[in-house]
């Protein structure tokens, strides 16, 4: 059945993630649930991710074993870095194919918060500096305006995985709220931008008016404000909540 596409820097908690996904829809439903990944394969991602005909080779292998395993009845997880955004697109035309839904769980972290992971990670486990970096650099961004990386979660270290909301979105095909993805987009365009930047964000016709630059706690607390907010007065004009959280944080990011 469903195709759950993780996403994200190398070391960046995927696997953490993909594993409690796994046991939520083992414990909520009885579909048989598989794990894709590197590890899997038995791939050595120091080699493989240093030598572009390998990493292709490696990309089809794990496509391929998708391919074998999604059927109607079976939950997939793809554990890997699916960084590429065409690779993305491959995956998202399987799943039309095979007319199974899928969903991105993008593990959003900093460059610096998962060289850290990495370099205290056992050895065996660990990314060359060279090779982490070579990744992190390549690393395409999901965005859930186009239609294979949507609907996306993007879920920050400390975040609790928005489990019922994933379960929706594949089992029952209800649209994420679209904060989240608009917290990432400032989060990444905070990285280049300057102050008096307008920034777009996924789902919203309006942008953010970066006056000054903002932390993740405090982009947290908007939304949760915001969550509460929109519970209090709901609109029937779905279409409209992303603007609505642009307007919300332009208010509050004065
Ligand atoms: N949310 C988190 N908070 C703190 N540390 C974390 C978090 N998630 C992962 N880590 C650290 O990062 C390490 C790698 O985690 P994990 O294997 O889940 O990442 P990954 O993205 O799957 O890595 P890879 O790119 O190698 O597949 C873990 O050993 C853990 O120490």
């Amino acid at each position: 059945m469903p195709l759950v596409v993780m996403c994200g820097y190398p070391c960046s908690g995927k696997t953490r993630r993909a594993e409690e996904l796994k046991a939520h829809f083992e414990k909520s439903t009885d579909r048989q649930v598989y794990s894709v990944g590197d590890g899997a394969l038995g791939l050595d991602r120091n080699s493989v991710y240093a030598d572009s005909q390998k990493e292709k080779e490696a990309r089809a292998s794990l496509k391929a074993e998708v391919e074998r395993k999604v059927n109607k009845d079976n939950i997939v997880i793809l554990d890997s870095l699916n960084y590429i955004k065409g690779y993305r697109y491959e995956l998202f035309c399987l799943t039309k194919h095979t007319q199974t839904p899928h969903c991105l769980v993008h593990c959003l972290t900093s460059g610096e918060e998962s060289s850290l992971w990495n370099r205290n990670r056992e050895s065996a486990e660990q990314y060359g500096q060279d090779i982490f970096d070579a990744l992190v650099k390549r690393f395409e961004a999901p965005d859930s305006r186009n239609r294979w990386d949507s609907p996306l979660f993007t879920v920050l270290k400390d975040d609790i995985l928005p489990l019922d909301d994933i379960s929706d979105a594949l089992f029952k095909r209800k649209a994420p709220p679209p904060n989240q993805s608009t917290q990432s987009a400032i989060f990444n365009a905070q990285k280049t931008s300057v102050p008096g930047d307008l920034i777009p964000v996924p789902g919203a016709t309006e942008k953010v008016a970066l006056t000054r630059s903002v932390n993740m706690a405090e982009l947290r607390k908007l939304r949760r404000q915001f969550i509460s907010y929109s519970k209090m007065h709901p609109t029937e004009n779905t279409s409209q909540i992303a603007n609505m959280f642009v307007q919300y944080l332009n208010k509050g990011l004065h």
